[in-house]
């Protein structure tokens, strides 16, 4: 399987501080990866200078191959970019913009226009090629800024938190559009939510204070999270002392009267306990679901062990 992006030994100094030290990993096929970490943690560092925004300190980074530092204008050909804020000119119709990007590109004149129709049939963005985009909504502007990326035909799309600043319904029409666009391209998306990642992504790279501290598949992350609190909802909730009494609960938070956390340790079955509690004193309970780590415990956790 060939190589889409291979990153090595990356490190960047802004000034006089690491932004990140010794990244490495390699990407091989399509689907979407997940860049994830915390504010400050090195995505945007990483992401720019993957996408020859900025130069690296140390390190190398290939696409396809290519040495970006060595031929960045072939290096960049391979990659389209989405940065945290959509590059598009507000005044520009989405078809002027397009074209623009297009000609950015170097796209043949002659294939231009066909271009800019596919990549707006593919984003959904066709009814509105004459529209401004200052009078686009958020999701729509987003979708223009992915359009610009992918417009090349890029073999990797690079999308810095892609659905930052969108409204509910938004994000889940650019999470449908991140993976149908995966089906075709290789996508590195950073994000600092973890259910993010954990929706769209095959495999994980997570970084924190400029270090990498865990890159594989999103099953042996999801595996390697253990659970740590239980969210239940009971039509009777008992008082904490009772809660307390179950076999391994150690902490009770009351979030509504009907919605209580518990934390929980050393018991492998705490939802079967908590079942058994219920329907011994009638709880009434009707929903229980395991909850993952806080993502800022993941990070701790796993800074600690790099
Ligand atoms: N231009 C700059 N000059 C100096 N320091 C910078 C610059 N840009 C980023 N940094 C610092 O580098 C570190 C990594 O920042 P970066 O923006 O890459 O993180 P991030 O993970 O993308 O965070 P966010 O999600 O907040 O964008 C941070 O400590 C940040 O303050």
């Amino acid at each position: 399987m060939s190589i889409v992006l291979k990153v090595e030994n990356l490190s960047h100094r802004y000034a006089t501080a690491w932004a990140i030290r010794d990244i490495n990993f390699e990407i091989s096929q399509n689907g979407v990866i997940g860049l994830l970490g915390s504010n400050g943690a090195g995505k945007s560092t990483t992401m720019n200078i993957i996408c020859g925004v900025l130069n690296q300190t140390e390190g190398e980074v290939y696409i396809n191959g290519i040495n970006k530092r060595e031929d960045p204008r072939l290096a960049k050909k391979q990659l389209g970019f989405l940065p945290q804020t959509p590059p598009v000119y507000m005044d520009f119709t989405v078809n002027e913009y397009l074209t623009y990007a297009a000609d950015l590109r170097f796209i043949e004149k002659t294939k231009v226009k066909q271009s800019v129709a596919e990549v707006m049939d593919r984003t959904g963005i066709s009814h509105f090629s004459s529209r401004l985009i200052k009078n686009l909504s958020g999701g729509y502007r987003q979708r223009v800024g992915i359009a610009q990326a992918i417009i090349h035909k890029p073999s990797i799309v690079i999308l810095d938190e892609p659905t930052t600043g969108l409204d509910p319904n938004q994000i889940i029409e650019a999470r449908k559009l991140i993976k149908e666009i995966a089906q075709d391209h290789t996508i590195l998306l950073s994000s600092h939510v973890l259910s993010e990642i954990n929706l769209l992504c095959r495999d994980i790279i997570m970084i924190e204070s400029g270090r990498m501290v865990f890159s594989d598949s999103m099953d042996s992350f999801n595996n390697y999270i253990q659970p740590a609190t239980v969210m239940m909802k009971m039509e009777n909730p008992p008082v904490e002392s009772e809660l307390l009494k179950v076999e391994g609960v150690t902490k009770v938070q009351y979030l509504t009267d009907k919605q209580i956390r518990v934390w929980f340790s050393g018991n492998n079955n705490i939802t079967q306990s908590l079942i058994t509690a219920s329907v011994q004193h009638n709880w009434q309970l009707v929903e229980i679901n395991l909850e993952r780590s806080i993502l800022d415990d993941v990070f701790k956790q796993l800074s600690q062990q790099s």
